[in-house]
């Protein structure tokens, strides 16, 4: 089984996988007169293949138990996917670059601190959404249409997080 221990989640390191949405390392003008910011293009959104088009969803998500515990990684090889806590959620992300197969030595693990979200480029591989302590709510943007979206690369995984309260049951 490979082990990880969780990163704290930062846009450079994340930059081979995809985007880490955040105001606080963005760019933004102001707009409507001033009484607002607008940080914008935070994440490319990919949405490949004919009748595509974007989706956006809300996920409810209970906490993962600790240490994480996977059994496979999954990719969307037609298009990207965003997950943007509504709530201050912190998650895990575990993620292995685009390939027919994984190499365990190129998985990473990262944790987010309340104010990221994450959008994975097409065919990123990545763990499901994993919130930890509390319930979750997540805003999801990625890719609707035809054809199978999602693929799982069976992979055992064991990955743990430093400093963080176990979730309570809900
Ligand atoms: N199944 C689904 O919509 N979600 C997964 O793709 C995930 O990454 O959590
Ligand atoms: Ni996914």
């Amino acid at each position: 089984m490979l082990q990880l221990k969780a990163q704290p989640l930062t846009a450079e390191a994340f930059a081979p996988f995809g985007d880490v949405i955040d105001s606080r390392t963005a760019d933004s003008f102001a707009i409507n007169g001033g009484r607002a910011q607008r940080y914008h293009d935070l994440a490319r959104i990919e949405t490949l293949g004919d009748e595509s088009r974007p989706l956006i969803s809300i996920f409810i998500s209970e906490p993962v138990d600790l240490p994480l515990q996977l059994t496979y990684l999954e990719r969307h090889p037609l298009g990207s996917q965003a997950f943007i806590p509504m709530h201050g959620e912190r998650f895990v992300v575990v993620v292995a670059p685009k390939g027919e197969s994984i190499d365990p030595s190129e998985v990473r693990a990262f944790v987010t601190d309340g104010h990221q979200g994450v959008n994975y480029r097409a065919g990123m591989w990545h763990g499901v959404q994993s919130v930890i302590e509390r319930r979750g709510e997540f805003v999801v943007v990625d890719r609707g249409g035809p054809g199978n979206n999602c693929e799982e690369y069976p992979l055992e995984l064991r990955v743990e997080v430093e400093g963080v309260e176990v979730a309570t049951p809900a």
